[in-house]
């Protein structure tokens, strides 16, 4: 049989359709309870076997690292380690997602790595190995193995499929800077224990709610600022920071592109070019 030379595969974006912090753990993570759901903006990963040397190449809106940190070739390392796997690998990254937005995109490169690596190769065992490989990789990798809508506890790795109760068409916003996640995690921490934040009503543990909204936008007071204007000016179903920012979206009861078309364009003219926007959907299955 032909075993395969390359793979080109797509990697989807995330939203977090609410994220509510449970607590502090020993090992330095918080347990969290979060709806997430992959969009349909995505970066692009090809993957070729060749003789030997990994090389990696990226390419495309946004520069993410180049060499071992970045997590498409993380992925790629541990996958070859784990299987004890000789072989060179050129790995083509191009960058459409925003790094450091809340939209999963390094996450998503290196789950996609890892599928697309357990293909090429012809791996054949369970695919648990794939997700205890991807939770090594960070909290947020396995949601992107499973490829569909799901509820994200423990530290965001344990996952149960989930249906959608919200619009599927959004628009999304990046301001044109990241949030970096420990330092939104770590301030999190830090106004809990002063008492600036409070642990979410358990009442309201299933409401789309972002605890880590009030602690970005305490520091990026503009994003409070974009949400406010989002809400009054367009009334959309559910308006939320994804994840630990820096990005918001907006959700809404919508199906003509002519509107979506006129948000984006009077959005451009009021927020200026250093916001990225652009129309998404949720995906059910990638
Ligand atoms: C906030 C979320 C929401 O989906 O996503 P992003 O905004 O990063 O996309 C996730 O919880 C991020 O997941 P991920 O980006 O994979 O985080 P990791 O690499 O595992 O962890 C980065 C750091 O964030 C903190 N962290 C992460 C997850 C968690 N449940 N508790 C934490 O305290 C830890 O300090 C950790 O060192
Ligand atoms: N393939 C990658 N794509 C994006 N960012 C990456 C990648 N590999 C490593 N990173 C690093 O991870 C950080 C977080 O990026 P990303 O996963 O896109 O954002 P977030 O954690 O906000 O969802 C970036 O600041 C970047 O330095």
């Amino acid at each position: 049989m032909d075993t395969l030379s390359y793979i080109n595969s797509f990697a989807p974006a995330k939203i977090n359709l609410g994220l509510r912090i449970l607590g502090k753990r020993e090992d330095g993570y918080h347990e969290i309870r979060t709806l997430m759901a992959p969009i349909s903006i995505g970066d692009n990963i090809y993957i070729e076997r060749t003789e030997d040397g990994i090389v990696l190449e990226t390419s495309g809106h946004f520069d993410v690292p180049k060499d071992a940190n970045n997590l498409a070739l993380k992925a790629a390392l541990l996958f070859l380690s784990h299987y004890s796997i000789q072989s060179g690998l050129k790995i083509k990254l191009t960058k459409v997602i925003p790094p450091g937005a809340g939209l999963g995109g390094g996450s998503s490169d290196a789950a996609t790595a890892l599928s697309s690596l357990k293909e090429l190769f012809g791996i054949k065992d369970s695919i648990d190995t794939l997700f205890q490989l991807a939770a090594q990789l960070g909290s947020d990798v396995p949601f992107f193995l499973l490829k569909k809508p799901a509820l994200c506890t423990g530290r965001g790795e344990k996952l149960q499929p989930a249906t959608i109760h919200y619009p599927r068409k959004g628009i999304l916003f990046y301001p044109g800077f990241p949030v970096q996640t420990p330092w939104a995690y770590k301030k999190y921490r830090e106004l809990l224990d002063q008492g600036a934040v409070h642990p979410p009503d358990p009442a309201t543990i299933d409401q789309p709610l972002n605890d880590l909204e009030q602690v970005v936008f305490s520091k990026y007071l503009w994003l409070g600022t974009l949400k406010s204007w989002l809400i009054n000016r367009f009334h959309p179903e559910l308006c939320l920071m994804s994840g630990s920012g820096s990005s918001l979206f907006a959700l809404f009861n919508q199906e003509d592109p002519q509107f979506f078309e006129s948000l984006i364009q009077e959005a451009k003219n009021y927020l200026g070019s250093c916001c990225w926007i652009r129309s998404f959907e949720i995906l059910e299955s990638i």
